[in-house]
């Protein structure tokens, strides 16, 4: 549907009958009970990220002992290996914005015969295509159009969170270190990968000191990205999880009601657009069931074997459990692939990426 701000600020701010009204708006017309997941191994290929977000707890520093440099192509195999035997079909390649702007990572990939960051995704994802059965999804920050352009090739799909799109934030704690979160630079990348056909993912971090009139605007731009490219497969409204150590530590999670609030409004915003919704079920461990009774309609990546690296005090629940859960509400669980159906054609894939989709089934 094609509603104003004002609308859509109505939606973020309605209270009792009011969002129960709109909740039941969301979920009537439904036409599918179908609550979707993607079976997935996270593999974080550098921790080393050129931003400092405030809510950030996945980002080292070359001086951190424990820091992922730049993780090697054997681990990585063996670990898409093990994912594979798990019946894993999605490699989800997660990991710091321009990483070799960083000398430690320079030398790390010299030292294998690297010039730069996007060769050696791409020769890690072609990997994939090559030695597995699972679907390369990166979502690794910013990228230029000839950095998409080339990831393409390799990637059934490709994600990135536009986190908010208030130039505002990059005066807060959550992005004033962080050019990478520039929305101009954000929504360049999303555009650029609209022109470039990639099937894509992103979405918007909720509690890091928004405006609700701020949640409006980066919905509407979302859409509007949408609209004109048809690349938008699904939105991730994710909030904001303080873990220790983080510079945001002492800021507060958003609420219930207002995950609720923005779930709706994102549901109804994208209800005629063939979006899906995503809420991570790891970051709402008690209160997922809501959400699908807001509208969303998908887990996202859920992984038997690794841990959210980004939200590493947040476990995923066990498929078994979440299966009960979906069900438990009144909806059925079904596995997709990091790519929805409707991308799997010509005009969105190679014949590399169709035939390793094909092989799947
Ligand atoms: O486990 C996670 N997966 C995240 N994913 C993975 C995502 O749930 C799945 O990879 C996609 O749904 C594709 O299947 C992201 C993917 C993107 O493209 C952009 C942002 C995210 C964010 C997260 C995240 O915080 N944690
Ligand atoms: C991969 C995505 O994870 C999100 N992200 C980063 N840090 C946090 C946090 N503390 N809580 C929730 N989400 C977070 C950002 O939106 C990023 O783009
Ligand atoms: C590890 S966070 C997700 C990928 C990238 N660093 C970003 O923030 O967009
Ligand atoms: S959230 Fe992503 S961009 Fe921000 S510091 Fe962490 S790794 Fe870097």
């Amino acid at each position: 549907m094609n509603y104003t701000k004002e609308e859509i600020l109505s939606f973020l701010t309605a209270e009792k009958e009011e969002i129960l009204d709109l909740m039941k708006q969301t979920v009537n017309n439904e036409e599918n009970n179908t609550i979707t997941y993607s079976k997935n191994i996270f593999i974080p290929l550098t921790e080393i990220c050129r931003n400092d977000c405030g809510y950030c707890n996945f980002k080292k520093t070359p001086e951190d002992k424990n820091a992922i440099i730049l993780k090697d192509m054997d681990e990585i195999l063996e670990e898409l290996k093990i994912a594979e035997k798990q019946g894993c079909k999605e490699a989800l390649f997660t990991f710091g914005e321009d990483a070799d702007e960083s000398p430690a990572v320079v030398k790390a990939l010299e030292d294998k015969g690297y010039k730069n960051m996007i060769d050696y995704i791409y020769d890690v994802c072609l990997m994939t295509l090559n030695e597995t059965k699972l679907l390369p999804h990166t979502n690794g920050g910013n990228f230029s159009y000839d950095a998409l352009k080339k990831l393409k090739e390799v990637n059934a799909s490709m994600g990135l969170m536009l986190e908010n799109s208030s130039k505002r934030l990059m005066e807060t704690i959550a992005h004033r270190r962080s050019p990478g979160k520039d929305p101009e630079l954000r929504i360049d990348t999303i555009s650029n990968a609209g022109k470039l056909k990639i099937p894509y993912t992103t979405g918007i971090l909720i509690g890091i000191g928004e405006t609700k009139e701020e949640i409006a605007d980066s919905l509407l731009t979302i859409k509007e990205l949408s609209d004109k490219y048809n690349h938008i497969q699904e939105v991730i409204i994710q909030n904001f999880t303080v873990s220790p150590g983080i510079e945001m530590e002492n800021c507060e999670e958003p609420s219930l009601m207002d995950m609720i609030r923005t779930v709706v409004a994102a549901k109804l915003l994208f209800k005629d657009s063939d979006v899906s919704i995503q809420v991570p079920p790891n970051l709402n461990y008690d209160t997922a069931q809501i959400f699908l009774l807001c509208g969303a309609d998908d887990w996202g990546g859920v992984s038997p074997i690794s841990k959210d690296f980004v939200n590493p005090t947040s476990p995923w629940p066990a498929l078994e459990e979440l299966e009960k859960l979906t069900n438990n509400v009144g909806f059925n669980l079904t596995e997709r692939l990091c790519i929805y159906d409707k991308y799997i054609t010509p005009e969105w894939l190679n014949e590399k990426l169709l035939d390793a989709i094909s092989n799947l089934s």
